[in-house]
């Protein structure tokens, strides 16, 4: 194919890219870099970045995360691909609650798809898994929309020793419903069709509760998924001890964010972990981004590693409807793994540079019939 020819019929995708802060910005570029050698390679299609500057410097600037209109400039792209956000110079809640937060509510991203398996090439601290990987394959369906992060609470008396605060977590039936049917629809798809629901209903006795009662509605609707429920707490206890007996895992939006940070150092290390915030009406554009933080301890050091971001930008991809380019990426990330470039966090030795150029130089050796 002549590069005229490429250009004319590739498909065109606007990308907003929001780095952040932190190691935000060392995976971001390294997942732009990756992106754009495989839509070279693919010759399928091609991105236009929409490059936005949000982060805690904005924030110390001109006081806030997302200027004025921020997020009618974000709907304008096909998605969006996130870093991490937050510093040690701001307090947590506030650039989680200005920037990361608003992004997921406003665009009504009400799941939160984070897989986990172990890649080719790394390893697992269960010893069940150095056996077999294959035993550890999930996807947890985190809701991501309300929960304990529906934002309602206040503080009495701040300050003195009379101080009160609340957190009051929301639930709703349909936001419950709705993301227990992406969950079901998810565990149909999967070859297992297995589904576990996971809350805390004996100790919280509503929310729940209600959570339980849309299981069992939902769950007769899906005759042919196997599913069963769990309290959170035992939940810690079956991934670590039984990881085959789990496959699709639906969890409220703090359960959900806690078991994917334990899933993710199962299957080696946080810093391969992906997440997908999707407004499956697809009315908002939906927003990609590892499950990491701005990791401060490392920012700057150039030792990031980027799998979680590589692998947050094959889910975008697949989103977009480029399903084969998706698992071409996925391979040249296990390949570069498989021949050594991993970063010190998957006990390797190489940079973020190191296997950010490793992944592009698969990509590049992929043929045409491949791709
Ligand atoms: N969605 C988001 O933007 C998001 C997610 C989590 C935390 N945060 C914010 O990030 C900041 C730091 O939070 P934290 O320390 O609790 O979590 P973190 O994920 O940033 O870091 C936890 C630990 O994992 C390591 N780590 C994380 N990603 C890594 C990677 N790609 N490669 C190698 N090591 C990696 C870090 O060095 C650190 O030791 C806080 O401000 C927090 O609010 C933001
Ligand atoms: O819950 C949070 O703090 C954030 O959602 C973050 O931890 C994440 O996992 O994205
Ligand atoms: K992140
Ligand atoms: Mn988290």
């Amino acid at each position: 194919m002549s590069p005229s020819t490429i250009r004319t019929t590739a498909r065109l995708y606007r990308i907003a890219s929001i780095p952040g802060d932190g190691i935000g910005t060392e995976t971001t570029d390294a997942a732009v870099q990756v992106l754009e050698k495989l839509a070279e390679v693919s010759g399928k299609f091609a991105f236009e970045w929409d490059h936005v500057d949000w982060n805690s410097k904005t924030y110390r600037e001109i006081g806030s995360y997302i200027p004025p209109g921020g997020i009618e400039r974000l709907k304008k792209s096909d998605a969006i691909f996130f870093g991490a956000c937050g510093w040690p110079d701001i307090p947590d809640h506030i650039s989680l609650w200005s920037l990361i937060l608003p992004l997921r509510h406003r665009l009504n991203q009400y799941v939160n798809v984070r897989p986990t398996r172990i890649l080719r090439g790394t390893s697992s601290p269960l010893s069940s898994c150095v056996a077999d990987p294959s035993a550890l394959d999930w996807v947890i369906v985190r809701e991501n929309s309300e929960g304990e992060y529906a934002g309602q609470g206040g503080t009495t008396h701040a300050g003195t020793p009379l101080a009160v605060g609340t957190e009051v977590a929301i639930f709703t039936r349909p936001g419950i419903e709705r993301v227990m049917r992406f969950a079901f629809d998810t565990a149909a798809g999967r070859p297992r069709k297995l589904l576990t629901m996971v809350t805390k209903s004996n100790a919280q006795r509503h929310g729940m509760v209600l959570w339980d009662a849309v299981y069992d509605e939902v769950r007769a609707e899906y005759p042919d998924v196997a599913a069963d429920r769990m309290l959170v707490d035992a939940m810690t206890c079956r991934m670590v001890l039984r990881p085959r007996s789990l496959d699709t895992i639906v969890a409220t939006n703090l359960h959900a964010d806690i078991l994917s940070d334990l899933a993710a150092a199962l299957a080696g290390s946080i810093g391969i972990a992906p997440s997908s915030n999707l407004d499956p009406t697809r009315e908002n554009p939906s927003m990609f981004e590892p499950i990491h933080g701005s990791a401060p301890d490392i920012a700057g050091k150039g030792v990031a590693n980027p799998v979680g971001a590589f692998w947050s930008a094959a889910e975008m991809v697949r989103w977009l409807g480029q399903g084969e380019a998706a698992d071409r990426l996925m391979e040249a990330v296990e390949n570069a793994a498989a021949k050594g470039a991993r970063t010190k966090d998957l006990g390797g030795q190489s940079g973020t540079k190191e296997v950010t150029d490793a992944v592009c130089k698969e990509l590049e050796g992929m043929t045409e019939a491949q791709m």
